[in-house]
């Protein structure tokens, strides 16, 4: 016979990472990106923890389903603000459940940046201000025979950890469909990615290599990126994450003639319409308003991207 009290108690899911997004009539669109623990307690749990009875246990499955229903039902600026929407939850768990005597929950913000281009706010483009790191590498090989100015100089530079997401114009549809397929066509869609973005200069002359405008290319890349992410029509026509990779890297590849080649890794990180239709409410396609990222797995797209003359690598 057990002798040991159970002196408190909170169960519940934690990592709710739920996405909500508002989108108004004339094309402005807002997010909320939040990680949520929901935790229920009560003196009626303690028999789950001390005798198996889970018959007042609501699963911590549910709760994770009463964050996302909570989130497309509640009004929008009931979710918009991480402490509204905190306290809604807690309040409905408490309203439901007899049992339930407390309810915590706990909201992690991460902070999306609307894009900004000509001082103009962006109205569907967000980026994660401050996250990427600049980085460089010189390789420099004697040729034969040895020369000061004979050399082959590469200088490798870009940028990982540029964190940017729209909630609208990517697409991807019309893909190699077989019996392993379970992927529908999704006309239009969330897109985020990590961009890693390195380019890459080659000379025999140290020298005139060195008087190159790093720091113009490295802002030019950048601008570039966001730019192609946000605006660019090609990448909303064919909007796959490998026709948003070849747009970026043309235009970097296009503004800067010191620049050889490009190469990108994108990861795709996945944002999916979190179904709610067991709860009567219509969540996906163009009734999309709340998303479930997903850590794991995503897609990784890569290209090297050169002048024709530059062959492949
Ligand atoms: O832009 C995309 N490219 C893909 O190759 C791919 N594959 C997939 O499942 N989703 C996507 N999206």
């Amino acid at each position: 016979m057990e002798t040991s009290v159970v002196k408190s108690q909170a169960y519940g899911k934690d990592r709710v990472r739920v996405v909500r997004v508002v989108r108004h009539a004339d094309g402005w669109q807002e997010i909320a990106d939040y990680s949520v623990r929901c935790l229920l307690s009560g003196d009626q749990f303690e028999s789950s923890y001390t005798k198996g009875d889970n018959k007042l246990v609501v699963a911590t499955d549910s709760q994770k389903n009463t964050v996302f229903y909570l989130a497309k039902t509640l009004p929008a600026e009931k979710v918009m603000v991480p402490e509204v929407f905190a306290s809604e939850v807690a309040a409905f768990m408490i309203g439901k459940y007899a049992h339930v005597t407390t309810c915590q929950v706990k909201i992690i913000t991460k902070p999306w940046e609307r894009m900004k281009f000509d001082n103009k706010g962006h109205p569907h483009s967000f980026y994660r201000e401050g996250k990427e790191t600049r980085w460089t590498e010189a390789i420099i090989t004697k040729v034969n025979p040895p020369s000061a100015d004979q050399r082959k100089v590469t200088i490798n530079s870009g940028f990982y950890d540029l964190e940017v997401l729209k909630t609208t114009n990517s697409a991807f549809t019309d893909f190699w469909r077989d019996e392993l397929t379970t992927l529908p066509d999704m006309p239009d869609r969330m897109l985020s990615t990590k961009v890693l973005c390195q380019w890459r200069f080659v000379d025999t002359c140290l020298g005139k290599l060195q008087k190159l405008p790093f720091d113009a290319i490295y802002a030019g890349a950048k601008r570039n990126t966001l730019d192609a992410f946000a605006n660019d029509p090609r990448a909303w026509v064919h909007a796959s994450v490998q026709t948003t990779l070849y747009i970026m890297a043309d235009r970097i590849l296009n503004e800067f003639a010191a620049v050889d080649d490009i190469y990108y890794a994108l990861p795709n990180i996945h944002y999916f319409p979190f179904d709610l239709s067991p709860f009567g409410l219509k969540n996906l396609q163009t009734d999309a308003e709340v998303y479930m990222p997903i850590a794991d797995p995503s897609g990784y797209i890569t290209a090297t991207v050169s002048r024709p003359n530059k062959g492949k690598i």
